[in-house]
């Protein structure tokens, strides 16, 4: 219950301490039998009455507290589901982009709906039943002991054996259910994957429902689930064994006892009956503390992710910089954890400087590191060794807010929301005016999108702009970047040929931003490269040339030949052309 705070770990203490009273209570009860039916054998039947007062005395202040805890139970759910849905979306907006991936958008979908509905489930039916199924059988032991100690005491030796074996069944099936959490958050992630991938699958013939990841995803699930299933089975029976066994030596003491003279036989027969009460609730015991270990371990995932570290934000952020030069300052970036073997730098030492309000085009094969490069400017991920500064302040010391005011995106992933299309250039600027948001429209022409829609700017694009095309979508994405304003732009260009339209735009806007912003570009078209105040060609995570264009043609090296290669034949650099294989 830490997950849901103080506050809630407070009521959390009240709670269990209500549902101890209301076990006590029932075990009282319970307890009460045995004078009631020791006065009627006695034919005192004014005492019988008497008792059975106290009985229904005991019997409806417990009812009443249950129908209470049962209330406080169903606050105490809401109220950790509000508070784990908070501190869950807290943390997404505070992790690093680059830790969302299709495997962890489709985990966190599976922790946030399943977790928070199982500790709904946990507190209201998990919780109040444990509990009265361990205090009500303790408290029977208790009282036992005041009418035979003998027999009591035969009840409270078998409570830790009894507790023992609940454990080690618990234990077991918690391992179980580990593997039936984590099996299906992996089938999560494949039929997010599968749903998301059709076009590709479709494209490479596979059809149907046949997706060899998926399949095994879901086989994986079968045999967790097949293997839990066998765990609670033996765990259940085991428990049944040990309560039944703890319930046949406290008759076998009863019996021996009347034998032997030394207890009456009413009495015993009469505690006999209430040692029944001990042992069946807890035949159960294994069973509750199996569904409170699956509780745990999707609360336990929930907590994982609410724990997961979170871009460092600094302590004293530095104030937003007035000049906006970019600076890779030896740059060391590894996809992996750490710069161990297992995780090849994608970045080697890189060192690049973007001068305030100029244009330089990141050009270079297929993988050698021109989209990370531009996603550590936002911090995406953070470098390993090197810095990355903005205007003479390293990006790590600046406040996320006021970095991402300082950057506009215009990537080719750009998500566009399934909103209006006004609404999704406006993102880029919630404070724009209509005349701004329409001037930016105009220019990255999406103003010819809204009139061909039915319902012009008021249209939706459907979710990530799907009643958009590719083209389309990435004007709408420039339109938001322009309306923005932001001093730096980092324009990364489809890599897929675009429609002239689109085309036009791409290096309209590029000429709009050269000089009233600090641009750094991915370039695949000539026409963009033509516009760079300076070009640096990658290769293996460093810049192996930068200069102008004309010094690059000068040199004779990398670049040139690139240039002369994409001259005489493509008009596009397309991926293929700019792989290693092939000297660009
Ligand atoms: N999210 C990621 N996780 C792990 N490795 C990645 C990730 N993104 C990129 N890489 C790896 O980093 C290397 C550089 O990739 P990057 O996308 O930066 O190159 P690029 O020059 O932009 O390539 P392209 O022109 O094909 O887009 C590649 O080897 C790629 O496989």
């Amino acid at each position: 219950m830490a997950i849901g705070g103080t506050a809630t770990r407070r009521e959390f203490r009240g709670f269990l301490a209500l549902a101890t009273l209301v076990g006590v209570l029932q075990g009282l009860a319970l307890a009460t039998t045995v004078p009631v039916l020791l006065s009627l054998h006695h034919d005192d039947t004014g005492a019988a009455w008497g008792w059975l007062a106290v009985l229904g005395l005991v019997a409806a202040a417990g009812g009443t507290l249950l129908t209470r805890v049962t209330m406080r139970g169903f606050h105490l759910a809401m109220n950790v589901i509000v508070a784990m849905h908070r501190r869950l979306g807290q943390r997404l907006v505070e992790l690093p982009i680059g830790w969302f991936t299709p495997a962890t958008t489709g985990r966190t979908s599976h922790v946030a709906v399943r977790g928070t509905m199982f500790v709904a489930q946990t507190a209201m039916d998990i919780l109040v039943p444990l509990t009265l199924h361990v205090v009500t059988p303790l408290t029977v032991a208790v009282t036992t002991c005041f009418y035979d100690w003998r027999m009591g005491l035969a009840l409270l030796a078998a409570a830790p054996v009894i507790w023992l074996s609940a454990t080690l069944a618990g234990r077991r099936n918690g391992a179980a259910e580990r593997r039936i959490h984590d099996a299906a958050s992996a089938t999560n992630s494949r039929l997010l994957e599968f749903a998301d991938k059709q076009l590709t699958l479709r494209s490479a013939g596979i059809e149907g429902t046949a997706y060899a990841p998926l399949d095994d995803a879901i086989d994986e699930q079968r045999r967790a689930g097949r293997r839990a299933l066998w765990s609670s089975v033996l765990g259940l029976v085991l428990q049944g064994f040990v309560v039944q066994a703890a319930f046949g030596a406290a008759v076998t003491l009863g019996v021996y006892l009347a034998v032997r003279g030394t207890a009456d036989p009413v009495h015993v027969v009469a505690l006999i009956g209430l040692c029944a009460q001990f042992s069946g609730p807890l035949k159960i015991l294994a069973e509750l503390g199996t569904a409170l270990r699956r509780s745990a371990v999707e609360v336990g995932a929930v907590r994982d992710l609410v724990e997961l570290e979170g871009l460092p934000e600094p302590a004293t952020p530095s104030p937003p910089p007035s000049r906006h030069d970019l600076v890779f300052d030896n740059v060391t970036f590894g996809y992996g954890e750490g710069l161990g073997k297992d995780s090849e730098p994608v970045l080697n030492g890189l060192s690049l400087t973007v001068p305030h309000h100029s244009m330089v085009a990141l050009v270079g094969p297929s993988g050698s590191g021109k989209t990370t490069l531009t996603r550590l400017i936002a911090r995406f991920w953070d470098v390993q060794e090197g810095a990355v500064t903005l205007g003479g302040t390293d990006v790590r010391e600046l406040a996320t807010d006021d970095l991402m005011a300082q950057l506009s995106l215009v990537f080719q992933d750009v998500y566009l929301f399934d909103d209006t299309l006004e609404a999704n250039i406006r993102l880029g600027n919630p404070g724009a005016t209509d005349e701004q948001v329409r001037r930016a429209a105009e220019f990255a022409a999406v103003t010819e999108i809204a009139e061909r829609l039915p319902d012009g700017w008021q249209s939706t694009v459907g979710e990530g702009g799907r009643a958009l095309s590719g083209g389309e979508r990435q004007r709408v994405s420039i339109a938001r970047a322009l309306v923005k304003n932001a001093p730096v732009v980092l324009f990364d260009e489809a890599t897929a040929a675009l429609d002239p339209t689109t085309e036009a735009v791409v290096t309209e806007s590029i000429r709009l931003l050269a000089g009233r912003a600090t641009v750094l570009v991915i370039a695949h078209s000539l026409a963009t490269v033509a516009q760079a105040d300076s070009i640096a060609f990658l290769d293996g995570g460093v810049v192996v040339e930068h200069g102008t264009h004309d010094d690059l043609i000068a040199r004779n090296g990398r670049y040139a030949q690139f240039w002369r290669s994409r001259e005489s034949g493509h008009h596009r650099l397309d991926k293929a052309g700019a792989s290693k294989g092939e000297q660009p």
